[in-house]
């Protein structure tokens, strides 16, 4: 099951450099560890802004939630969640 996911990220100005650098590493290895697994084949910077547009391949609803929520910068995140379907159009 796919899903095309926008992650907006708003860390508090107050926050310790070192805190947000320390949360930052240790959501990029999360979120790589997850790519190399195949469940999350695509992640975009959205040009301008602290957001992403990612999309996860996984194998319920459930196991995305588990995924998102154990983002490390999940309390700092909005999240949209779009569940995608095959296009009757698509050639693959
Ligand atoms: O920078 C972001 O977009 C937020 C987050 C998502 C993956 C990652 O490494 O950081």
């Amino acid at each position: 099951m796919k899903y095309l996911v926008h992650m907006d990220i708003d860390l508090p100005t107050d926050m310790p450099a070192e805190e947000a650098a320390e949360i930052k590493a240790t959501e990029k290895a999360y979120s790589q560890q997850l790519q190399r697994a195949g469940k999350w084949p695509e992640i975009w910077r959205v040009v301008g802004e602290y957001a992403n547009y990612s999309v996860f391949d996984v194998d319920s609803h459930d196991e995305l939630h588990d995924i998102l929520q154990n983002l490390p910068l999940f309390p700092y995140m909005d999240i949209t969640v779009v569940p995608l379907a095959k296009h009757p159009s698509d050639v693959k």
